[in-house]
């Protein structure tokens, strides 16, 4: 079945590919074939596959999101930032709990790299605020943050501007908060996307495809709607459809 496809709205959409080998992410891509979107690769296929399978990621034309989350003292994220930016990925994260001395040492790594090889990429680089698995009981009371959950993550969000990155990872439930506070170009990429009817599974804060786009996300991840769908494919053209009507 041909369908046509929005490529703006496509490029919004970032697919999860969480598979434990390269063998098994690579039947989902051929599935979403033509479909314009972002990769995600996270620590479970890139531990497995490697720098290769962003390479053969970025052969194939895909804009790449590696979400590997570093969280680890300043020098050590400086020298991880540095290697990743030579991998040629579009975006990658680190914790914003690192605090800005960690945040800003992710940017000189960056810097580094694109000095030594002035032909690289430069990637965004954002921060992750809250889990998007984290409700507030769990912020409060074990991780020990007080106040709400969006408080959190635009203060999380603020620290992440102040030290120059490029946007946060958050849940859409507090995409206009943080444009609000920190700007319109400051980016926000949501996981916790949940189409209506659809298992929250292990997240806390959702919204549906249509209702983040309309709340003001600049990217949207999904990985389990899609990838654990009987048919990825129409999953992830119902989501596109969702997200050009701004459908709840
Ligand atoms: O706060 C966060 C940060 C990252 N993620 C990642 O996004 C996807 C979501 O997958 P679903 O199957 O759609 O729940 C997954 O790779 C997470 O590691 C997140 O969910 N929340």
């Amino acid at each position: 079945m041909t369908s046509i496809i929005n490529e703006q709205l496509a490029r919004r959409l970032m697919v999860a590919l969480d598979y434990p080998d390269d063998v098994s992410a690579r039947e989902m891509i051929r599935k979403l074939e033509g479909i314009p979107c972002y990769m995600k690769v996270g620590m479970q296929l890139f531990y497995q596959a490697g720098p290769k399978f962003v390479e053969e990621l970025k052969s194939l034309g895909y804009s790449v999101f590696l979400d590997l989350k570093m969280h680890d003292i300043p020098n050590t994220v400086k020298s991880g930032a540095n290697s990743i930016t030579k991998l040629g990925v579009d975006m990658f994260n680190v914790h914003a709990a690192g605090g800005s001395a960690m945040m800003s040492a992710a940017m000189r790594g960056v810097e580094e790299a694109l000095a030594a090889d002035p032909s690289l990429n430069r990637p965004w680089v954002i921060a992750v605020t809250q889990l998007t698995s984290t409700n507030q009981l769990t912020m409060n009371e074990e991780i020990g943050i007080p106040g709400s959950v969006e408080d959190a993550v635009i203060r999380y969000a603020k620290l992440t501007a102040a030290a120059g990155l490029d946007g946060v990872v958050a849940s859409p439930l507090e995409a206009e908060g943080i444009k609000a506070a920190c700007g319109a170009d400051f980016l926000t990429v949501t996981p916790g996307i949940r189409p209506a009817g659809s298992a929250a599974d292990d997240q806390s804060r959702t919204k549906t495809p249509g209702q983040a786009i309309n709340g003001g996300c600049d990217y949207i991840v999904v990985g389990r709607p899609i990838t654990a769908a009987a048919d990825p494919r129409a999953a992830a053209l119902q989501i596109l459809a969702e997200m050009g009507n701004g459908q709840a």
